[in-house]
């Protein structure tokens, strides 16, 4: 028997976290919940609005990652979220999932609860119980991964988030995952530089890509972006939206870092 990839070792926990969750709180009385959370904030509308040097920047609150390990130790997610606010990110993505990542679903609550951004359930879905799960706690968008889920799941995942008025951000990592997902609505194609089951990480992955999508869809340059530099290279293959972690979570000042990643580089200097 080979030995399972992380992706793999993640949906073995991720289907027995949710049959545990089904037992403690029954679909219905869940779905009660996301019905009772506040009103949605609009994810794309955010991100396309949003415009410093024409990006909208999603930056992300994560403690620690299975490729890095612990990344941040001092970590608190309501300052974190209006840190980046203050610094000029138009969305969040709050890591929710625990064993691999040291996230949680309060992280979350505590992370828009602390500013105006709307904010992705960044975690992996296979079932669209996570999907009302995720709006209960207040979550405006989730995330579809291709490479974990097949096309039947993913459009069901998609439906439920269109269904509770979320938005959906389908991850890509190669042709054949953007063809798939150039089958289901959303606009939102993320193409992640990250191959989630070697964690090589490079951009060449959406320098290669992002001719292929569809111009009718909005590309998320997603992992692996360090300086401003990054940002004006990728964008002049057609990506205009980035998903940032790490880098600006080992920041010690995270508004600035945020400010200064967003900054023209010819104006900038750098970070
Ligand atoms: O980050 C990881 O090591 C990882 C491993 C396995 C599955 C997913 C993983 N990360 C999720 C992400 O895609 C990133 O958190 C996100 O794109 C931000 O990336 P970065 O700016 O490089 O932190």
């Amino acid at each position: 028997m080979s030995t399972p990839t992380i992706l793999e070792k993640i949906k073995s926990y991720k289907l027995d976290e949710i049959e545990a969750a089904k037992a403690e709180t029954p679909l219905e009385e869940m779905e009660d919940r996301a019905r009772a959370a506040p009103a949605v904030r609009p994810f794309k509308d955010a991100l396309l609005q949003a415009s410093i040097n024409g990006y909208g920047l999603i930056a992300e609150i994560k403690k620690a990652s299975p490729s890095k390990g612990l990344i941040r130790e001092d970590f608190d997610p309501a300052a974190l979220a209006a840190a980046y606010a203050e610094g000029g990110a138009a969305c969040l993505s709050v890591l929710t999932d625990t064993p691999s990542f040291q996230g949680a679903k309060e992280f979350l609550v505590e992370a828009r609860a602390a500013c105006d951004l709307p904010v992705l359930r960044k975690d992996f879905m296979y079932d669209t119980y996570q999907v009302a799960e995720a709006r209960s706690l207040g979550a405006d968008c989730i995330l579809i991964i291709m490479a974990s889920v097949t096309d039947a799941e993913a459009a069901a995942l998609e439906k439920a988030a269109t269904d509770w008025g979320m938005d959906a951000i389908i991850e890509v990592h190669n042709a054949e995952e953007l063809k798939r997902a150039e089958a289901l609505a959303s606009p939102l194609i993320g193409i992640n530089n990250r191959d989630l089951n070697t964690f090589e990480t490079s951009l060449d992955t959406s320098r290669k890509l992002a001719r292929y999508v569809p111009e009718d869809r909005i590309i998320i340059c997603e992992s692996g972006l360090e300086t401003p530099e990054d940002l004006a290279d990728i964008a002049r293959y057609g990506a205009r939206c980035f998903l940032i972690g790490e880098t600006l979570m080992r920041a010690e000042d995270v508004a600035s870092a945020t400010r200064r990643i967003l900054a023209n580089p010819l104006t900038a200097g750098g970070m």
